[in-house]
């Protein structure tokens, strides 16, 4: 409703409308109507008939208990009937692409006054087109999916394929040679590591993991090894539908034989022929259900292969419940005698094991980068509503006790952050075979640090947030998606505990001979 169809009203005239039937409240300035709508409220009616809300200035009691989106609802918005005389709304949305104030809710590199030295002007356009482009279609899809389960919509893939933010999410290459990257904001040539790091930063934001698996994440740990290890024919046949948002790619793996222990598995591969016929089962496959193909680890003579897979005869899927929502599409895959070319083979045969283990190091980096960005989301979260609720009839932030989980939070926070900071640039000046060499360790330990203190700060908000943190709608909702699924983040691409033994079992390959004290 445009304010100036709005009646100003004194504070005196909306006293008058203090009763059953004749109901009005005053919230930040805005005047609504209640009257018919306090029958409806769900938080029932008698709360807004009590002497210190009807006719009254409401705003601390209405921040204590609902987030401003509430008012912002069509069917809400609607109840504004005006505006007190003289004043003005203090609290209003973001723009789709600003930036928040609140400290902390932002790396320090997007905070007014901090300079860093790793992020140049195409990393500052960059990240606000994709901000507006998060808030406009990917959130309000997130929403809708991390809800009803289904994958995104073939609109939003479309949408994505044409910006080619799905190329973007493989890491700077070749592949990105010609494109348009998000409307032409950067070049393919400007294309780096931080700006991935921006795009998977922006949808850690949302909040809703599920859905962040749903978006994508199969295609980026599914495509790799077809785009640096499949033969040129078999990419030209399917690379450019999956990075056009047309066909689904997912990374089959994990089985319930073998997880973090890749080496255990039982799916097995033998040749027939110019075939593989490939038996077995893989489970927990991102994105399995709704995928179109699959890259797929066997056991073969003398070795692991890595092979392509159709969606074919043979082949089925079953989503797997989990805590998450099944908008990531986590299946249970069957393997009955399925048939491929050996022309699918990814990499050398019996050799597959390299072709799996190069993959790891960038899923691990996207996971800790979309794991970091929700932790902060929800140290600000915590920020915002330790000011605003009440309780003992002061704001939670005037307990020293709820300041010292604050303290470790936004200390957790920001360390992982510097460290992050400094991985990705050792990544933008390495080859990925030095990556490999030098800070794959790094890479598994920054995980490990990332998923830890993500669910110390997952507890620290839910005591902060009470129930409302084991809650799915209302003021504690993205407190209680994280403390729900920052677990994932912990398993996934390689389980919390293997990730710290990594890094130092490659610190300890590196000691010097002779180093000694
Ligand atoms: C324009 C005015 C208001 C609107 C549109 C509104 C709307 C809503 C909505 C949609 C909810 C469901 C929870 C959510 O989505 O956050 C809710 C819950 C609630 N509302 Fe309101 N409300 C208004 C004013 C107030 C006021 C002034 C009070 C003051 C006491 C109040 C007390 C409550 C309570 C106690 C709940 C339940 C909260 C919970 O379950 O945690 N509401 N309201």
């Amino acid at each position: 409703m445009a304010s100036k169809q709005l009646k100003e009203f004194t504070v005196e005239e909306v006293a008058k409308h203090n009763k059953e039937g004749d109901l009005w409240i005053v919230v930040d300035s805005r005047v609504y109507d209640v009257s018919r709508f306090a029958n409806l409220h769900p938080g029932g009616a008698a709360v807004l008939l009590v002497d210190t809300i009807a006719g009254k200035d409401a705003t601390n009691a209405f921040f204590g208990l609902h987030r401003q989106e509430v008012l912002y609802r069509p069917q809400y918005a609607r109840l504004q009937v005006g505006t007190i005389q003289g004043q003005q709304p203090l609290i209003k949305p973001l723009a789709a692409d600003e930036i928040s104030q609140v400290p902390y809710a932002e790396p320090s590199w997007l905070s007014p006054g901090f300079s860093s030295p790793y992020y140049n002007e195409s990393h500052r356009r960059f990240q606000k087109a994709m901000r507006r482009l998060v808030n406009e279609v990917i959130l309000p899809e997130a929403i809708r999916c991390e809800e009803n389960g289904k994958r995104i919509s073939q609109e939003v893939m479309d949408k994505l394929g044409e910006l080619n933010i799905i190329a973007m999410r493989l890491g700077p290459g070749k592949h990105l040679k010609g494109r348009t990257l998000l409307g032409g904001v950067i070049t393919p040539e400007e294309y780096d590591h931080f700006h991935e790091l921006i795009i998977s930063s922006e949808l850690g934001r949302c909040g809703t993991r599920g859905f962040i698996d749903g978006l994508f994440a199969g295609v980026v740990i599914g495509l790799p090894p077809l785009l640096n290890f499949g033969p040129p024919e078999l990419q030209a046949k399917i690379v450019p539908d999956v990075l056009a948002g047309k066909k689904l790619i997912c990374l089959a793996i994990s089985e319930a034989f073998a997880g973090s222990d890749v080496g255990g598995m039982q799916t097995y591969a033998y040749k027939d022929g110019n075939e593989w016929v490939i038996s077995g089962t893989k489970k927990w496959i991102t994105n399995g259900t709704f995928a179109d193909y699959f890259t797929v680890a066997c056991k073969t003579e003398g070795g692991y292969t890595v092979i392509l897979v159709p969606r074919c005869d043979g082949l089925s899927t079953k989503p797997i419940k989990t805590a998450y929502s099944s908008t990531a599409g986590t299946a249970f895959v069957t393997f009955d005698k399925v048939r491929v070319p050996v022309s699918n083979t990814l990499g050398k045969e019996g050799k597959g094991m390299s072709v799996i283990l190069s993959n790891f190091n960038h899923e691990r980096w996207m996971i800790l980068v979309v794991s970091l960005s929700t932790q902060r989301l929800i140290v600000g979260e915590c920020l915002k509503w330790s000011q605003q609720r009440q309780a003992f009839g002061k704001a939670l932030s005037s307990q020293a006790v709820v300041r010292a989980k604050l303290a470790h939070m936004i200390s957790r926070v920001e360390s992982a952050q510097n460290w992050l900071e400094n991985v990705t640039h050792q990544m933008n000046n390495m080859s990925y075979a030095e990556q490999s060499d030098k800070i794959a360790g790094t890479i598994a330990l920054l995980k490990q640090y990332v998923t830890s203190t993500g669910r110390a700060t997952a507890e620290d908000a839910t005591q902060i947030f009470g129930g409302r943190s084991v809650t799915q709608s209302g003021m504690g909702k993205l407190i209680e998606n994280y403390h729900r699924t920052s677990p994932y983040d912990a398993i996934l691409g390689g389980a919390e505990d293997v990730m710290g033994d990594l890094g130092v079992r490659q610190a300890l390959r590196k000691m010097p001979k002779n180093a000694r004290l």
